[in-house]
Parts: C-alpha cells; structure tokens; sequence
C-alpha cells in the first residue's frame, strides 16, 4: 500500500522546512498543496485572515475544531503569547498521528494540546479535563453540518465569554449554509464575512467571524 497525502504532506515539511521554524512549515505546505497536490489546510489567503484576527484578539486560550495535518494549528500556535495555549480536536486517528509531528517539527509542541476524538463528546469535557474556565478565540474547521451544534454546545457548557471570538472556515465552499443563518439572525452575536478564496484555488470561499456578546 502506498503513502497518504498527509504522509506526503508531512515528508514535504522535512525535506522542506527549517526544524523549530513554524513559518517555514507553513510555506512548506502550501507550496506542495498549491504545486504538487491539494489539501484541505485552511491555506495562505484565509490564512492571512486567521493571522490577523488571531494577532488582533491575542487569546489565552484557544480551541480548534479539525486539525487535520495540523497547518492551522502551526498558524494559530505560532501567534500565541509565551503562556497561551491552543487545544486541538481531531477526530481521524490517522490525522491526529501526522499533525502530532507536523506540529513537534514547528517546535510549537508545548502550545498544542492534541485531543483525537468527536467535537460532541469532548467539548463536555473541557473544563474537568483541561482545566479550561472559556475560550478566547474557536477556529471552527471541522464537518460542517456540526458548526451549529457545537456553537450551541460550547454555549450551553458555559466555554463561551463576552468577547469570545469563533471565527469559521469554508462558510461558502463546502458550506455552512445552517451555521451563517445561525450567527447572523441571533442577537448574542456580531457577526463579519471576509471573502477570500478556497484554499489553492481561485473558487470563491471565506470564514466568517462572530464575537459572542455574552
Ligand atoms: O471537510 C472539510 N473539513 C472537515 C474534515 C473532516 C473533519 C472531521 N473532524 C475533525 C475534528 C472533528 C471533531 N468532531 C467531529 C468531526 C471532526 C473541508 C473540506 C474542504 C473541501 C473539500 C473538497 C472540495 F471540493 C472543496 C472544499 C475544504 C476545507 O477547508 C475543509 O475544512
Ligand atoms: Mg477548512
């Protein structure tokens, strides 16, 4: 049996990218996504977004549902102030195994905690397992038709804050059709739409960001 794309992924950072340099991880991928094959990472145009919200917000602690290879994860962590912490949901044991060391070689390790399993079953269990009291920021880019009750959970477990931050990804490509509806007609959020583009490709796309009123 031959290699994955996140196996090929992860030998394009070695071969790539500088050990301990998250920014040369970062352009590493998006190199061989953009050249040699497409992947779902959240990529270099929405990515500048994600940059900006994240250096605007500087939360302390962070949630990211979908890590995937672990590129928005190296995105995120690399902007987090020195005692700030980003936990991660991935739900694909085969995933998890590459971002792990997608994430080691950033050398952003001690910022990322990796949790493999189900947004629905793990979000219950952040407080008593991680400590957590609320999020400062949730980059939501997991399946898309658990956008909206996700929201509603981390709501109803309390995870959410005045000021919260939940930024979303693919709300145009694949699609959060439910999830805009929801941030968008509920008077506990302010909701903004950034238009970019799907990652690798000209398809319109962009990630919607709706800061929790409390
Ligand atoms: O599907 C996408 N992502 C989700 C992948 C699966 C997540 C599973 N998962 C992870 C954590 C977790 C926790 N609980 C439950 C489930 C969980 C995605 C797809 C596209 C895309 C694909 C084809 C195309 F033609 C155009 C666009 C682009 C993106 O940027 C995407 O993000
Ligand atoms: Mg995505």
């Amino acid at each position: 049996t031959g290699s994955s794309r996140p196996q090929r992924m992860l030998k394009a950072v070695q071969k790539n990218a500088t050990k301990g340099d998250p920014k040369s991880v970062i352009s590493a991928i998006d190199s061989y996504c953009r050249h040699k094959e497409w992947a779902m990472n959240v990529g270099d145009d929405k990515g500048l977004i994600l940059d900006s919200v994240l250096t605007e917000v500087n939360p302390s602690t962070a949630l990211e549902l979908g890590t995937y290879c672990g590129y928005s994860s190296v995105r995120i962590a690399r902007l987090l102030s020195p005692d700030s912490k980003l936990i991660t949901i991935e739900f694909n044991p085969a995933f998890a195994i590459i971002a792990r060391q997608i994430i080691a070689y950033a050398g952003l390790q001690d910022k990322v905690t990796l949790v493999e399993g189900a947004s629905g079953d793990l979000i219950p269990k952040m407080k008593e397992q991680f400590g957590i009291k609320s999020f400062d920021f949730v980059f939501l880019d997991h399946w898309k038709d658990r956008y909206v009750p996700d929201t509603k959970l981390l709501e109803d477990c309390g995870l959410l804050k005045k000021g919260t931050v939940l930024l979303a990804d693919n709300v145009i490509c694949p699609g959060a059709p439910e999830y805009l509806q929801y941030v968008r007609n509920n008077p506990r959020y302010e909701s903004r739409y950034y238009p970019s583009n799907l990652e690798y490709t000209k398809v319109e796309d962009g990630l919607e960001k709706s800061v929790f009123l409390g």
